[in-house]
């Protein structure tokens, strides 16, 4: 049945405007002032925002790490997710050495597949790239459109690939269309300090943050970028914490360079004296790279306002506090990495972002949504509200006041790390190709009716002119 959104504040990333949104068929089919067609359901947004859906181009669900796997996986995740009004979801999908490429996919579709609420799409982990690999990239990233590549610089002897690999695959994605993505910290040095930490005795959280620097992050996305230059392709740098590693992204943008860079809610929110806290519970704030001193705060949100960074992902990675961050009790290296944050990103940018004037309407929608629809090949199938786009679609009550927490959150997982925290605006009612997957904050989808999304090739037109962003002179 055609539905008519109406009475609501309709925002892009360019516009805000007032207008009925007309969905059928799961598109968005007329956008105008008094739309009217018969038997259409009438859906009332008064007083609210009409956002385009979320797109969080950096989960983790149901991932094995550290000898556990995520509380979370592709049900209880992306349920969470369109809670939180996110309708995408890209998730990473892992590859062992030896491992066939497509066998690796298969692994990723088996744990999604019949699961997920909201669509979702993968990016694919290089950990060799070897004449075998090179072979079979190009069939993945043509039959299962998966057209990012991701290198880890750090969490050596597991994940982590060295400089040859990361510039074979710069070398490959330039080839292919694909944007390459890495996990920027220098791992051989952190496993250094780590060593060097635990024989001091020194084996409490705050030490995860200490013996991973922010000059190795800043090191690791200089290095990441001085490739990427010499192989004339594109890199895109996951979870940036830190002024060393935006100033490194800022200067790669000067350049002209088709560098790109993420931050997540907990950078912009937390910090580091979070691991301090006793009783262990420092555990839960256990990230790589780590949360930094407090002034990092304002050097991000600069880089989010002046398009040195263009999105936000979650880096959702679960682990309840018993039973899994436990595992480090008197070993931080024994902790599991990652947090609790799919549900939260997006009121989280709002409130902290918009209330706060930090950065515009606009421009939240636009790292919300709309910047990783055109970096990861979704635009504008997603990513905005237009004629032929998906009905992916927000109905976000700006006047809400609420507090995030674990007795109230949708997440699988035993604590919530923004715990207390006082926000502003809730989404009530999320859409996805034009169907309610949450109806006046209950939720009202089905496991499985999220759709794999083959995605596009990495285009530099689509994604952002950097030389704009010069011209504007912003860095
Ligand atoms: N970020 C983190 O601590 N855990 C998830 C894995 C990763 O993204 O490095
Ligand atoms: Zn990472
Ligand atoms: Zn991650």
């Amino acid at each position: 049945m055609a539905k008519i959104i109406k009475n609501g504040t309709i925002v892009t990333a360019a516009d805000t405007y007032t207008g009925d949104v007309l969905i059928e068929n799961g598109i968005v089919t007329g956008i105008g002032l008094n739309l009217e067609v018969p038997g259409a359901e009438i859906v009332d947004a008064s007083g609210c925002y009409v956002f385009p859906g979320g797109i969080d181009p950096h989960t983790h669900l149901d991932m094995p790490f550290g000898g556990t796997v995520t509380a979370d996986d592709f049900e209880s995740g992306t349920i969470a997710a369109a809670y939180g009004g996110t309708t995408t979801v890209i998730d990473f999908c892992l590859t062992t050495k030896g491992q066939p490429l497509q066998s690796a996919v298969d692994t990723w579709h088996n744990k999604s597949q019949g699961k997920a609420v909201i669509d979702y799409s993968f990016h694919l982990m290089v950990s060799e790239l070897n004449d075998r690999v090179l072979g079979e990239l190009p069939q993945i990233i043509e039959q299962e459109g998966i057209t990012s590549l991701k290198v880890f610089m750090a969490y050596k002897n597991t994940f982590q690939a060295d400089d040859g690999v990361l510039y074979k695959t710069l070398q490959a994605a330039k080839r292919e269309g694909a944007l390459v993505m890495v996990h920027a910290e220098n791992g051989d040095v952190i496993e250094y300090l780590v060593e060097q930490a635990l024989a001091a005795g020194n084996t409490d959280p705050i030490y995860h943050a200490l013996t991973r620097p922010p000059e190795l992050e800043g090191e690791a996305t200089g290095r990441a970028a001085y490739l990427t230059e010499l192989t004339d392709s594109q890199l895109y740098v996951v979870h940036v914490t830190c002024a060393e590693a935006v100033w490194k992204i800022a200067e790669a943008r000067k350049k002209g360079l088709r560098v790109y860079g993420e931050t997540c809610p907990q950078y912009l929110v937390l910090d580091q004296t979070a691991l301090e806290k006793p009783d262990f519970e420092g555990a839960k704030y256990v990230w790589s790279p780590p949360l930094r001193e407090q002034w990092n705060q304002d050097v991000l949100w600069d880089a989010l306002w002046n398009g040195s960074l263009q999105t936000i992902g979650s880096d959702q990675c679960s682990f309840d506090f018993k039973g899994q961050k436990d595992l480090g009790r008197g070993d931080f290296s024994k902790i599991p990495n990652g947090g609790p944050t799919i549900e939260d990103r997006f009121s989280l940018l709002y409130s902290e972002g918009v209330q706060k004037g930090r950065i515009s309407l606009n421009k939240f929608v636009d790292i919300i949504s709309t910047s990783s629809a055109r970096l990861f090949g979704l635009f504008p199938q997603k990513g905005t509200i237009a004629i032929g786009s998906d009905a992916d679609i927000v109905i976000f009550d700006p006047s809400v006041e609420r507090t995030l927490s674990a007795a109230t959150h949708h997440m699988n997982v035993d604590y919530n790390a923004f715990e207390g925290f006082e926000i502003k605006g809730e989404p009530v009612s999320v859409l996805s190709r034009g169907e309610f997957v949450i109806r006046d904050k209950q939720f009202v989808g089905q496991a499985g009716a999220g759709q794999y999304l083959r995605r596009k090739r990495f285009e530099a037109e689509t994604a952002f002119p950097a030389k704009a962003e010069i011209s504007g002179g912003v860095v």
